[in-house]
């Protein structure tokens, strides 16, 4: 699992270590791990000696990180030079360090460069980048050759331009395509457009683990997690013991939703799939191990229900959404049930004991919250898991998990192929059937979010995706993760 922390709490460990250490000692460390990156890049390119390296250096800690690790390439033989973006207020100990090593200052953007090393802001930035390094950020693509190649870009710590606790990307900010940073991630690394922006991350320790002692901002699941966590059958297991999952899903205008759930519903752990509706004939005669009926009511004994993908908000609708909501059992509302929930007698319905998550897109969120997710999605969220006392899957690129808890997972697998009608009855279907099985809601959720992520990959390699793909490349991956 990888976690991130945000800006508060990485300023408090970084407060609290450097009381214990000579001063200087972070940065320094910092800076060693940033140079050598760098020189492990320029080395790939050619090598360090004579190479050419950019330093865009600003007026804080994060400037004085790029000029001491400037000054080590400098060292090494590279021709270094810093474009001081506010001369009057630099690292004195870094531009001195680099002076001493042979680098210098330049005015302006030099023409050509082979790496180039932002260090115009980074944990301290507030706001979007001002109008001076927005320019020279701006004119980074002026440093393209006539191939259209431009020289790579190390962001140090966090590409500029972005909000580090949030990972919007306000205006102006550095693509890089390596992202150096200190002491742990933070939030733009993994969340929002700003996490497109970091390129590879690369995480320096500088001794800060200890003294992080606060919960992380934002998770993210990583294979061996998905792999720890997706329940297996034992000897002793039936049909009945690993989870049925049902589905009150679809309707007569929207049959494709229960087939696409239950799709999704059979890729995963539980032993058997129940369908509750109108389209189940189609079901039966598509996947003869479901067991249908055409209401919840006579559906049979499930241990988790998955509600409202294309089930319409007529009163057939509404009296489904009312039998899954009475039940005692984990239960998932999709799209039209987020809808049904809308300003309606369900509301009340919402904070229930037993589990409950919620799968909405912009659009429902917005409904149901009264606004749109904006900037800050993970916080988003986790408001609406906080009022509703629900897992929240908010979709997206980078799909987010919150629990009523504040607590915040980034689902890493995502693709843009996902965005096509159905994928979500999919998402939905596959995440019910992990509730079935015994999964805590947020570990169902992350792990549906993440399995369906790879899903789409894999349906890609073979050309554009439609959900049926996604959900027929549900079981290789599947299989892929458990090895
Ligand atoms: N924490 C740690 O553990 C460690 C931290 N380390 C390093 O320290 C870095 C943090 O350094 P930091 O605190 O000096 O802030 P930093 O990112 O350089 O920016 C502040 C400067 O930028 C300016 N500025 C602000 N907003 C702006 C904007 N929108 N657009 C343009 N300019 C803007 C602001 O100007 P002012 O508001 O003062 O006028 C101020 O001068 C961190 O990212 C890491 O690299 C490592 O060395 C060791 C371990
Ligand atoms: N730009 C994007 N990049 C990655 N994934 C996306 C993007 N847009 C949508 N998705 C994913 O595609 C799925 C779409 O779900 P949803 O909007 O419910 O579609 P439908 O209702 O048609 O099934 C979600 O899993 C969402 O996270």
């Amino acid at each position: 699992m990888r976690r991130a922390w945000r800006v508060s709490d990485v300023r408090s460990a970084e407060k609290s270590l450097m009381a214990t250490l000579p001063d200087g000692t972070l940065m320094q460390r910092a800076a060693a791990g940033l140079a050598r990156r760098c020189a492990l890049l320029l080395q790939e390119a050619g090598g360090v000696y004579g190479a050419r390296v950019l330093l865009l250096v600003g007026s804080g800690d994060n400037g004085g990180d790029t000029l001491l690790a400037g000054a080590a390439l400098a060292r090494r033989g590279a021709q270094v030079r810093a474009l001081l973006l506010t001369p009057e207020r630099v690292h004195l100990a870094g531009l001195t360090a680099l002076r001493q090593a042979g680098g210098f200052t330049v005015s302006d953007l030099p023409g050509r460069s082979d790496l180039v090393l932002d260090g115009i802001v980074g944990i301290g930035a507030s706001g979007g980048l001002r109008p001076a390094a927005a320019s020279i950020v701006r004119r980074l693509e002026d440093l393209r050759d006539r191939t259209g190649n431009r020289p790579p870009i190390v962001a140090v710590d966090v590409p500029s331009g972005v909000t580090v606790d949030t990972g919007d990307v306000p205006g102006e900010a550095v693509t890089a395509d390596v992202t150096v940073t200190f002491g742990c991630l933070k939030p733009a690394h993994l969340i929002g457009p700003a996490a497109t922006r970091c390129g590879l991350v690369d995480l320096i320790d500088i001794g800060l683990g200890p003294a992080l002692v606060t919960d992380p901002a934002v998770r993210v699941a990583e294979a061996a997690d998905i792999a720890g966590w997706w329940p297996r059958p034992g000897a002793t297991s039936d049909k009945y013991t690993r989870g049925v999952v049902g589905l009150a899903t679809g309707s007569a205008f929207y049959p494709g939703a229960a087939l696409l759930s239950t799709a999704g519903a059979l890729a995963g752990p539980s032993g058997m799939v129940r369908y509750a509706g109108s389209a189940h004939r189609e079901v039966v005669r598509a996947h003869p191990s479901v067991v249908v009926a055409d209401r919840v009511a006579d559906a049979g004994r499930v241990q988790a229900w998955v509600c409202g993908s294309g089930l319409g908000t007529g009163d057939q609708a509404r009296t489904e959404l009312r039998s899954v909501l009475a039940t005692a059992l984990p239960v998932l509302l999709d799209a039209d049930a987020i809808n049904l929930l809308v300003g309606g007698e369900h509301a009340t319905h919402l904070r229930r004991d037993a589990p409950l998550v919620l799968t909405p897109h912009d659009g429902e969120f917005k409904r149901l919250a009264g606004e749109a997710p904006g900037a800050d999605r993970a916080g988003a969220a986790a408001r609406l898991a906080a009022w509703t006392n629900a897992v929240v899957l908010l979709k997206g690129d980078r799909t987010i998990v919150a629990t009523p808890s504040g607590e915040i997972w980034a689902n890493p697998t995502g693709s843009p192929v996902l965005a096509t009608a159905g994928s979500g009855d999919v998402l939905a279907g596959l995440l019910g059937s992990l509730l079935a099985a015994g999964m805590p809601a947020v570990r169902a959720a992350v792990t549906a979010a993440y399995v369906h992520g790879l899903a789409g990959r894999r349906a890609a390699q073979d050309g554009p995706v439609t959900a049926p793909d996604v959900a027929s490349a549900l079981r290789p991956v599947v299989a892929d993760l458990l090895g």
